[in-house]
């Protein structure tokens, strides 16, 4: 379990403060599909960055299977990274020059998984084994975006952290994308999806609601929709 405890983070550019979030203690568990919702500029980018081990929070603490990762070496903090952590994130961020399935091998490798059946077997599980040796610009955007989720999951991350992960996508490819982070959910793994779009919550065990950088509210969701239950509006 990951949880983050009173937690709050400051921003300072010379004279500039902002109070980016504010005392804000909440778990993440696995097996479960925690969205984290909140308007622009609430703090939602600032929440998955201290969770995945990318920023430090100013105050409280993160721990992970109850180690605090806040109080870390660099080094140590990489391993968590590395290790306990995949990342999906707006715009995809693949590697232009390597191919799909060389975007995808190149994680899996350094968790030190078995990397070619890894990749084999995620880009077959969001349906891209023919675009194997395509590079990133012949792709559509959700091409892309479930590249980029066959990468994350290719190194068995016990937690799956997605920032806004259809913010750049339609509808029909979003379902898709959220259909293919649903079903990521078992094998011990934590999905965390940050978004603003409220229609995301029904398909979510565990909702966060994030405003101006405090907890707001946390919704439990015994019975979550399935994609296509959802009215996308
Ligand atoms: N590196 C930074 N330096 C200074 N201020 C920052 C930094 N990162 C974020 N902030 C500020 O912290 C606040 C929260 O930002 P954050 O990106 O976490 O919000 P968000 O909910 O993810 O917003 P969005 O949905 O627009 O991405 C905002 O006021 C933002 O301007």
């Amino acid at each position: 379990m990951l949880s983050l405890k009173n937690v709050s983070k400051i921003y300072q550019n010379g004279s500039e403060v902002t109070h980016a979030l504010n005392d804000v203690s909440f778990d993440i568990e696995p097996n479960k599909v925690t969205v984290i919702l909140g308007p622009s500029g609430s703090g939602k980018s600032t929440t998955l960055n201290i969770l995945g081990g990318m920023d430090r929070p100013t105050s409280g603490t993160v721990s992970y299977n109850g180690n605090l990762i806040n109080t870390e070496s660099d080094g140590q903090l990489t391993n968590y990274r590395r290790d306990i952590v995949g990342f999906v994130f707006q715009f995809y961020n693949l590697i232009s020059n390597l191919t799909v399935s060389e975007n995808v091998a190149i994680s899996a490798q350094l968790k030190g998984n078995k990397y070619q059946e890894m990749t084999e077997k995620y880009l077959d599980k969001v349906g891209l084994s023919k675009r194997k040796n395509n590079f990133p610009d012949q792709l559509s955007g959700g091409e892309m975006q479930r590249v980029s989720i066959a990468r994350a999951l290719a190194k068995s991350p016990k937690v799956l952290l997605c920032d806004e992960p259809t913010g750049a996508l339609d509808t029909e490819t979003s379902q898709r994308v959220f259909k293919i982070l649903k079903s990521s959910k078992n094998q011990d793994t934590a999905v965390v999806i940050v978004t603003h779009n409220p229609l995301v919550a029904p398909i979510a065990d565990r909702v966060i609601h994030i405003k101006d950088g405090h907890l707001d509210k946390i919704i439990n969701n015994p019975s979550p929709l399935e994609v296509e239950e959802v009215d996308w509006g």
